[in-house]
């Protein structure tokens, strides 16, 4: 099952509720919520009073993107303010396996994000412990960048990790993905897609559905193989 977690960077803030009852509207489960703290990445996005405001009128899955430095100071707050699943990064973690381990006592789903340089060895220590990796086709900080096709055989490296060490374990992708690349980010093993600008800009309704008939294209594929 491949879903769609778009991305409420891309939003406009102004009628964000309504953005987001437009997009369950159109069939999403996952809400992809960037954190940025102006430290790992040079820009500031919002916390967890936004959160908590959102979760109030929404049942999606809030999955957490949290790009800040040392991520175990804030876990609680963001638990309260209602995530559901919290990415932190390695890069921004002196102690990565503890990290992990308070996420997942607090009930919560736990995942890694790599940047773009990052080697997938960095996820050796915790794999066995994640529900998801979230692989960055971007370098982290801002929507609206280039999508970098190298991710393409960090996607299928990572899949094969995945399946050699017996796991099952949810790949996201995260940054620069549209209706055109899509498929290859499918193809290559990815099965959560985030998306900013392609959700947001123009008509929501019609870029979901867009994407879920590139989801659907390829589940026949599978199917007929
Ligand atoms: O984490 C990030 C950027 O750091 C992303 O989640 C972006 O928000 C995705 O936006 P697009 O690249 O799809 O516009
Ligand atoms: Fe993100």
């Amino acid at each position: 099952m491949i879903k769609l977690a778009p991305s409420i960077l891309a939003a406009d803030f102004n009628i964000l509720g309504e953005q987001i009852k437009i997009l369950e509207e159109s069939g999403v489960q996952y809400l992809h919520v960037d954190v940025m703290d102006g430290n790992f990445v040079p820009n500031i996005s919002f916390g967890p009073p936004l959160i908590s405001s959102i979760r109030k009128n929404s049942k999606l899955v809030f999955d957490v993107h949290l790009m800040v430095e040392e991520p175990i100071r804030l876990l609680n707050s963001f638990k309260e303010s209602g995530a559901d699943i919290i990415t932190v990064h390695p890069e921004a973690c002196s102690d990565l396996i503890k990290t992990i381990n308070t996420i997942k006592e607090m009930g919560l789903k736990a995942a890694v994000s790599l940047n773009p340089e990052t080697d997938l060895n960095k996820l050796d220590q915790v794999l066995k412990d994640l529900d998801m990796v979230l692989i960055m086709s971007v370098n982290p900080g801002f929507g609206g960048q280039k999508f970098m096709p190298e991710s393409l055989q960090k996607i299928r490296d990572l899949k094969e990790k995945i399946s050699k060490a017996g796991l099952a374990i949810d790949i996201e992708v995260d940054g620069g993905i549209n209706h055109d690349n899509v498929m290859d980010v499918i193809r290559a093993g990815a099965n959560v897609i985030v998306s900013g600008t392609t959700v947001f800009y123009g008509d929501i309704k019609t870029n979901v559905n867009k994407f879920e008939e590139i989801f659907n294209r390829f589940k026949n594929e599978v199917d007929h193989e």
